[in-house]
């Protein structure tokens, strides 16, 4: 404790100049933060303070960076910390590269194009469930649903049919109804193990989804739960108090903690530690079955992606290596520019590419737990924050009548009552794209992302970051900055359409003010798949429904733990349009 006390003025002198709120001695703001959350906190502070301020958890320092022009000025000098990545502590960056580059391909338009039949077969079957509990309703049964909780169901199955090609039963597992724990977005259901009922719609994407998916019963119950539990009690906040604690101790302290942790678990704590050996299990099963079907020779080295059409491999582009990742994140732009385009990968591809990384200096592969880690950042990457932004957009939609008209009026001319969504018709749907944003800036599911300025001094603003101090990019509180976006706490989607009056304001004034998938190379790599993904999800479910929501559910209360969430759910009533 006197280690701790002792930091505090330590870090103040080294942070003196930069303005901030009242850090209590020891805790820091976690006061604060505890009883306005995270995001309305920062907001307060950048009212306050500005757009750069700093506060203390316990013992961490950090300096908060509240401003769209900011983030992007500091994207280049301030690196992330490999917050998701196990392993190789000292070469994190190399790493991060060599993995970044081994997913690239799976993210390639072509391979998203791929991807289309099995994301609509699963917003279809979302819908026909939808459907079902619509007609419970008119026959007097129930009709109530958790929204957010069947969106994580059909996110999580997305994600296992197009990168693992598997079906994770996600969707047989929820009941939306059915009350129980409702602390997790498709966690809860009990008969996780049953088999999908894949809707027979006319289309083929139903086919595609029953034909090329194997299904792995029991994935769905434990796996949904398990990624709800992980982002809900893997928050220092509104997880375990043995991680608050740990905030509050020098680092040298905390193995310490992490021992009794262990040995006297709290419930949470309990939760988490059951979410992680879920979650280990599913991607070492994964893993397994693959090197089954693929056989141990192949993945050593071999190229496992297939074009889209499943004829042939991929080009032999060798090994993927650290080498080739000078900037990921334009990789698909280099493609274009000489000329050709980033190749597609088969739905399914996701370990075949990860298992095929190799580190250009020693050519070696990454390690079990490696790929573990990878297989699981994927899951997790893919599922809450997708579904938590559907589920901001069905509430928004709910509470704004014109919007829900405008919408529909889009989906009925574009679509028409009986086709689903194609490749050619996605860029047509720019009102539901602006729908899906307007969410995402109210409510960007990934609320904040961490930076640290690790080996030199970062100026941040006027401000003289020192190096090893962790920063944190307030993607919220930007979001709802009165000076780029006219009428913030507003839900607006025509901002997001070039002929609204408010569209040229915030475009000319601050570019790459909507963040919601954060900044620079480390930028979300799923970010059109989870907007290609979304599209046809609202497409899907407005072709052919409403929702309304249950009382109580205005304003919708949210929490602010790994992601920003529904607290309780969203408890909605479908409702047939036709
Ligand atoms: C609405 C949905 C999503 C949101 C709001 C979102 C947001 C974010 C944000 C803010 C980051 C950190 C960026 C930064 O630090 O600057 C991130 C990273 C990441 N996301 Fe997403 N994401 C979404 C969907 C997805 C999907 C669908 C996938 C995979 C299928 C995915 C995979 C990842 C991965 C692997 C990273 C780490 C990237 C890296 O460190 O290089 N995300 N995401």
């Amino acid at each position: 404790l006197v280690l701790a006390a002792l930091q505090y003025p330590y870090w103040r002198l080294r942070l003196a100049g930069i303005p901030g709120p009242f850090n209590w001695p020891l805790v820091g703001c976690i006061p604060q933060v505890m009883r306005h959350g995270g995001p309305r906190f920062f907001q307060r502070c950048h009212q306050q303070y500005g757009p750069v301020f700093a506060v203390s958890f316990g013992s961490t320092p950090a300096v908060v960076v509240a401003s769209a022009d900011l983030m992007r000025q500091y994207r280049a000098t301030v690196v992330p910390p490999a917050v998701l990545y196990i392993g190789m502590p000292h070469r994190w960056d190399d790493f991060w590269r060599l993995v970044r580059s081994a997913w690239q391909p799976a993210f390639s338009s072509a391979s998203l194009a791929g991807y289309l039949p099995r994301m609509t077969a699963c917003a279809e079957q979302l819908a026909g469930r939808m459907e079902d509990r619509a007609r419970d309703a008119d026959g007097g049964g129930g009709g109530r649903v958790d929204m957010w909780r069947e969106l994580g169901a059909m996110t999580l199955q997305v994600v296992g049919s197009t990168a693992y090609g598997v079906d994770f039963g996600a969707m047989g597992a929820t009941d939306g109804a059915a009350g129980g724990d409702m602390s997790t977005a498709a966690g809860g259901g009990d008969d996780g193990g049953a088999k999908a009922s894949v809707d027979p719609g006319p289309d083929t994407a139903a086919a595609v989804a029953s034909s090329t998916s194997a299904q792995k019963p029991g994935y769905g119950r434990h796996l949904a739960r398990a990624c709800g539990d992980f982002f809900r009690y893997g928050s220092a906040f509104y997880g375990s108090r043995y991680s608050r604690i740990a905030l509050l101790l020098p680092p040298s302290l905390r193995p310490l903690l992490v021992w009794l942790a262990h040995k006297l678990p709290d419930r949470p704590f309990t939760r988490l530690l059951r979410a992680r050996a879920v979650l280990s299990d599913t991607c070492h099963g994964l893993i397994d079955d693959w090197k089954c079907q693929h056989g141990q020779g192949e993945q050593q080295g071999g190229q496992r992606g297939r074009q889209a059409n499943g004829s042939a491999a991929l080009p032999p582009a060798g090994p993927v290596t650290a080498a080739a990742t000078a900037a990921p994140q334009e990789e698909e732009e280099g493609h274009a520019a000489a000329g050709g385009k980033a190749p597609a990968v088969e739905a399914g591809s996701f370990l075949g590419l990860i298992l095929s990384a190799r580190d250009k200096a020693t050519g070696q592969g990454l390690s079990d737990s490696q790929v573990v880690a990878q297989v699981q950042t994927f899951i997790l990457g893919g599922y809450e924050t997708t579904a938590n932004a559907l589920s901001f957009a069905v509430y928004n939609i709910a509470t704004h009548p014109e919007v829900e008209a405008r919408l529909v009026a889009e989906l009925d001319s574009e679509l028409g009552s009986d086709r689903l969504p194609t490749a050619a018709d996605l860029p047509r749907l720019v009102y539901t794209e602006a729908v899906f944003n307007e969410a995402m800036r109210l409510y960007p599911p990934a609320h904040a992302a961490p930076r640290i300025a690790f080996d030199e001094p970062t100026q941040v603003g006027r401000f003289t970051v020192p190096a090893g101090t962790p920063i944190i990019l307030a993607i919220y509180t930007a979001h709802h900055d009165p000076r780029v976006w006219p009428r913030p706490e507003e839900f607006i989607p025509e901002r997001f359409l070039p002929e609204s009056p408010l569209h040229p304001q915030v475009a000319a004034r601050v570019p790459g003010a909507h963040a919601p998938f954060g900044y620079g190379s480390r930028m979300c790599i799923g970010w059109k798949f989870a907007v290609q993904e979304a599209k046809i999800a609202l497409a899907c479910l407005y072709r052919r429904l409403r929702f309304e929501l249950e009382p109580g559910q205005v304003p919708l209360p949210v929490v602010a733990a790994l992601t920003l969430a529904p607290r309780d759910g969203l408890w909605v009533r479908p409702v047939a349009r036709r």
